[in-house]
């Protein structure tokens, strides 16, 4: 029976070819490669990829997709919540670092998105399908009004690149946004700072964007005792991803 999409998954299936080989040129698998595939829902982007690589493991809620896909050879199917999964533990059963793509469920790709920034040491790099207005704020350079809370907190541990635009009609049913693919690399040495700090220090400097920082970070710093001389007389958006890094460092010590 054809599967009818299930919008509390939030089901998008991919359906125009041309885009398909797009995304799998984009993401280049090769054999070898330990892929992990997040919502693979009718296989559109599994099919393609089993073909360069075998064995693929595929991540998938919807029980009734899971059965379809257990049918497959060189899949191997978890039948989970993906926020309930361990990538560092599939990395160590691989015995290599995971390429991890999928064409995620909009509602909530955010959590999928920092969910997977605790394995960042085990990836050697993600491709995802997202709301193009997600990907812009990911991949937002300081000074831009995209620029924000997500760009820090992502850039801090990725290189990140958006590679290609894909439009409602590719998919069935069509979504009511853009989307875009977007590339995430982890940068080589990740600076040693508490990752909940850092959330802490870049909520607190956004949490009044249009303000200068001092009415903002100036009172989260003085509360933690910091004297140092961060220049708390401009606004979070112009503050470089570099420049929040090195200041949850100084606070710490
Ligand atoms: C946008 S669809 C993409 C389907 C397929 N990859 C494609 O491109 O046609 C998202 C997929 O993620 C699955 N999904 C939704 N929430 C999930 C979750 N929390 N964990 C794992 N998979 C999930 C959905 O069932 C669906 O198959």
């Amino acid at each position: 029976m054809a599967h009818i999409a299930r919008k509390r998954f939030g089901q998008h299936f991919l359906t125009d070819a041309a885009m398909i080989d797009a995304i799998i040129d984009a993401i280049a698998p090769a054999a070898g490669d330990a892929m992990v595939e997040i919502g693979p829902g009718l296989g559109a982007m599994t099919l393609p990829l089993l073909a360069r690589l075998q064995p693929l493991t595929v991540i998938e809620l919807d029980r009734d997709l899971a059965a379809k896909l257990r049918k497959r050879e060189g899949l191997q199917v978890i039948e989970s919540d993906v926020l309930k999964v361990n990538f560092a533990a599939l990395a160590a059963e691989r015995a290599q670092r995971l390429r991890v793509v999928g064409n995620l469920p909009y509602n909530i790709s955010t959590p999928i998105l920092f969910h997977l920034l605790g394995f960042v040491e085990h990836v050697v790099d993600q491709h995802f399908m997202l709301q193009k207005e997600v990907v812009e704020r990911m991949a937002a350079s300081p000074g831009s009004k995209d620029y924000g809370r997500l760009s820090v907190m992502l850039q801090w541990r990725y290189q990140i690149e958006s590679v290609l635009d894909v439009p409602p009609e590719c998919f069935d049913p069509p979504p009511r946004v853009d989307s875009a693919i977007v590339r995430m690399i982890p940068h080589a040495l990740p600076p040693a700072v508490d990752a909940a700090l850092l959330g802490e220090l870049v909520a607190s400097a956004f949490s009044q964007r249009r303000k200068l920082l001092r009415h903002s970070l100036g009172v989260w710093l003085s509360q933690r005792g910091y004297q140092g001389s961060f220049d708390l007389q401009r606004r979070a958006e112009e503050v470089p991803v570099g420049e929040f890094v090195a200041l949850a460092l100084e606070v710490r010590t």
